[in-house]
């Protein structure tokens, strides 16, 4: 994803609330005002995840970039599932997802996670490295594409979380450093309902992700599903 050097803008991100054009589907229904209901009967976030997604908006454009209470509990409760030693992150961002990953690690787990824009750093590193879980992560600025590979790490889990017009080649560099019986996680599959929405079709984020999806679908290497969370998470698990 590329980024206005004057103002720490993502280039070519159109954040939720302005993408949605047409009502509401099912696809979304926590949004359709059972979200306070959710919130209020799972895990709560904790203090410090909460006043960084606040600071998250206050300070940075597109903050609803952030996964926020409900992905983060579940980002945490997948780590726990999957039990993994090595994470890998595709777009850091202002750290929250990274922070609820890192507190799902067991002891010795390690979490790397890369940001392709460097004037994201001055705001994100204090708060991961002002967080309970500091040392089981690893903020790395730069390409994940081409940065992550050369760490010589083999992964267990990945959150691809970065650009949607790269998230092929972001597929591909993750599956070839994840280990056989790793998962991938790839968040906003169904880019709000755009991706089954022709109006969307010269969109190159729309474009991008529709991509994404035949290209997993066809792919023999791995097992897929989709869940209709939040704006799309996909969950693969590698052969
Ligand atoms: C949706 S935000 C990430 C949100 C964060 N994962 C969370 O859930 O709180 C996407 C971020 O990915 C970054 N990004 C895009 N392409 C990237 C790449 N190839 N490598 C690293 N970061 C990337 C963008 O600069 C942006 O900050």
């Amino acid at each position: 994803m590329q980024h206005n050097s004057s103002d720490n803008e993502v280039v070519g991100y159109t954040p939720l609330e302005s993408r949605r054009s047409t009502p509401l589907s099912s696809l979304s229904v926590e949004q359709e005002g059972a979200l306070p209901y959710i919130l209020s009967h799972i895990d709560p976030e904790g203090d410090y995840l909460y006043r960084l997604y606040r600071a998250t908006n206050i300070h940075l454009l597109h903050g609803r970039m952030a996964s926020g209470h409900l992905q983060g509990r579940l980002l945490r409760m997948l780590v726990r599932m999957i039990r993994p030693r090595y994470i890998l992150e595709v777009g850091t961002f202002s750290g929250y997802s990274a922070i609820c990953m890192a507190e799902g690690l067991e002891p010795g787990g390690r979490l790397y996670t890369f940001e392709i824009n460097d004037e994201q750093e001055d705001f994100t590193r204090p708060w991961i490295e002002g967080s309970p879980v500091a040392d089981r992560i690893e903020f790395i600025i730069g390409d994940a594409i081409v940065q992550a590979p050369k760490l010589g790490v083999t992964f267990d889990m990945a959150f691809i979380d970065g650009d949607k017009r790269t998230y092929v080649e972001t597929y591909e560099m993750v599956i070839n450093v994840l280990r056989p019986g790793g998962f991938v996680l790839a968040d906003n599959t169904l880019w709000d309902g755009h991706v089954v929405d022709p109006a969307y079709d010269r969109d190159p984020q729309t474009r991008g992700i529709r991509l994404f999806n035949d290209h997993v679908a066809r792919d023999t290497r791995v097992e897929r599903v989709i869940l209709p969370l939040r704006d799309g998470l996909t969950l693969i698990r590698k052969k």
